[in-house]
């Protein structure tokens, strides 16, 4: 059996003030700091140990896996950054904040950028100076990779080549891995590995610092997955999540 360890980044200032973020590189709130280390804490009480780290080009989570990994007395270990692990771009709405965009647009609307598979929020045009073609992070990515928009479809299939390519071959080999990624790249990858439906990803949210431990085949076919944290605790979570389009 093969065991993967995802973990969403702490709490960071923009889900602190209830903004759409995407591509934007804020960093963790006071509260996301503490989050990310008492889930390095929770896991190294529960016994994990990790061979390599994967995450994104973000700090966000790579302040979160550099917390955990010392916490976890594991900072000697191999981390690789990758955009493909980016949050999905929220396109036009990155700043907005989520209550109020759902006042003015209606919630089903907002509801449909937030969580449909596969329709995208309103894109940036690229001389929008959130539009990330001049960020020297991804000066080798081809025009074609650097997003506008992305609907968590889109999100899908960038994650997924380095899922493929680098991720899922680690894992087969026998390393014990850990992701920290964010929100909707993980939800990406949990779509991808747990074949949830497209209307059923609508519904899922993923609550920030709780690490989500995946037990798999040697195949890397899902038997079971579970937070490491408080059954009603991860659920108040993961509904605060889905809440905060709410006024
Ligand atoms: O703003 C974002 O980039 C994501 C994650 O924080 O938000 P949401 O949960 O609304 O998709």
């Amino acid at each position: 059996m093969k065991k993967l360890v995802l973990l969403r980044h702490g709490e960071s200032v923009w889900n602190r003030e209830n903004r759409f973020t995407g591509w934007t590189d804020v960093g963790l709130s006071e509260k996301g700091i503490e989050e990310a280390i008492r889930a390095g804490r929770t896991l190294k009480d529960e016994g994990f140990v990790f061979d390599v780290a994967y995450t994104s080009v973000l700090k966000r989570a790579i302040k979160t896996l550099w917390l955990v990994l010392e916490e976890m007395d594991l900072m000697w270990i191999p981390e690789y950054r990758h955009w493909r692990l980016n949050e999905r771009h929220y396109g036009a709405l990155q700043g907005l904040n989520k209550a109020e965009t759902a006042e003015r647009h209606g919630m089903e609307q907002v509801m449909i950028w937030r969580r449909s598979y596969d329709i995208p929020p309103p894109p940036l045009t690229p001389d929008d100076q959130r539009f990330p073609g001049s960020d020297p992070r991804y000066a080798s990515l081809s025009p074609s990779e650097i997003p506008l928009t992305e609907s968590l479809k889109d999100t899908v299939n960038r994650f997924l080549p380095y899922w493929h390519e680098t991720i899922a071959p680690a894992v087969k080999e026998g390393k014990r891995v850990l992701i920290t990624a964010h929100g909707n790249s993980l939800r990406a990858l949990v779509k991808y590995l747990d074949l949830v439906s497209d209307p059923e990803i609508v519904n899922l949210n993923i609550p920030t610092g709780i690490p989500l431990v995946y037990e798999l085949t040697d195949n890397l076919t899902p038997i079971r997955n579970y937070y490491l944290g408080d059954p009603d605790e991860v659920a108040r979570a993961s509904r605060m999540v889905a809440d905060q389009i709410k006024k």
